[in-house]
């Protein structure tokens, strides 16, 4: 398989990035920062998750931010929402695209939203025909892709399965989550392998974490395979509540620099988004962990 010619980011930073932050931020900064990278080029923000505010506090403003959205023509900001009050909640804020988020681990399903794969896929289904009525397009993910927390490997098999029920089930994309970080380039490639068999490749989106420092190989390796989505979160923010030691998503001065070195398109200003990670570590008080970030702010 050859690059794709271009490639879609979709910025997670203030949903992803932010989820796992115990102090709270101010709902004005969230709003800025999603303002900033609209302007950087993003087209598409994960702005909100309307989840339970008791599970994750951080995310509680989800309304605020939802409507208080400067929305930038071509930019589709999109939430998460778990289940049918999450989905009517967003609704109501004028979400245009939602995700629902399940699991190829049982153990993970259970800590992340309370229930078991199938119980999630059984949530699920009641927000994908809402979310149609409302001509809302749905985003799948899939945590654990390449490990998980509690349960240690786990089979493609079981990845394709649960991806191919959520494509199945009307989700428009499938968001392959390495959630701890812990893939190498050759079993991305092989759980790739077993998905794709499932789920048409254009269908499907890498979102992975960097805890033990692979995510660019990792993309790097699925990128030659022909994903052309990638999930990523400005300064290399983020964490996930549920899966302990997990650090940040891959981040998306480090993804957009490694497009340009293949000639990729992203249409994104990396001077524009360095100068958004580097603005948003320092209003929270986070290092900046996009290398390139770094480098960038020492020229
Ligand atoms: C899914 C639930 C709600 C089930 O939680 P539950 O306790 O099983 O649900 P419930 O229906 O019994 O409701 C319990 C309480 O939550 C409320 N509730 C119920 N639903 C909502 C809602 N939508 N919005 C606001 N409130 C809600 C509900 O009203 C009730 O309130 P109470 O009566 O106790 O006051 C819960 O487990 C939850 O909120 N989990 C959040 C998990 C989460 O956000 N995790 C992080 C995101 S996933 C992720 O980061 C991975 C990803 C996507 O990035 C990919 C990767 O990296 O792998």
């Amino acid at each position: 398989m050859a690059f794709p010619t271009q490639v879609r980011l979709v910025e997670v930073g203030p949903r992803d990035g932010l989820q796992n932050e115990a102090e709270p931020i101010a709902t004005a900064t969230k709003l800025e920062l999603i303002d900033r990278l609209g302007a950087a080029g993003l087209t598409h923000i994960e702005a909100a998750s309307f989840v339970s505010p008791k599970w994750v506090p951080q995310m509680a403003d989800h309304r605020e931010v939802m409507s208080g959205l400067k929305r930038r023509p071509g930019v589709v900001y999109s939430a998460l929402t778990p289940n049918l009050k999450g989905l009517e909640a967003a609704l109501e804020c004028g979400v245009e695209e939602v995700a629902v988020f399940g699991a190829a681990s049982e153990a993970f399903s259970r800590k992340n939203i309370n229930c078991s794969v199938a119980e999630s896929l059984e949530r699920f289904a009641p927000v994908l025909a809402r979310a149609q009525e409302a001509g809302v397009r749905v985003r799948g993910y899939v945590s654990c892709v390449l490990g998980c927390p509690y349960e240690g490997e786990i089979a493609p098999a079981k990845v394709a399965e649960v991806s191919k029920a959520l494509l199945e089930m009307g989700c428009y994309e499938i968001s392959l989550g390495d959630t701890i970080g812990i893939g190498t380039p050759l079993k991305a490639k092989r759980m790739l392998e077993a998905v794709s068999r499932e789920v048409p490749m254009e269908k499907l989106a890498a979102h992975f974490h960097d805890t033990y420092g692979q995510a660019i190989a990792n993309l790097y390796a699925v990128l030659e395979e022909g994903v052309a989505v990638i999930d990523s979160s400005v300064a290399g923010l983020g964490g996930c509540p549920y899966a302990k030691g997990a650090s940040g998503n891959v981040a998306s001065e480090d993804v957009v620099y490694l497009l340009n070195g293949l000639g990729i398109e992203s249409g994104i200003d990396l001077d524009k988004l360095a100068d958004t990670g580097s603005w948003i570590t320092q209003t929270i008080g986070r290092p900046n962990r996009a290398k390139v970030g770094v480098a960038l702010a020492a020229k």
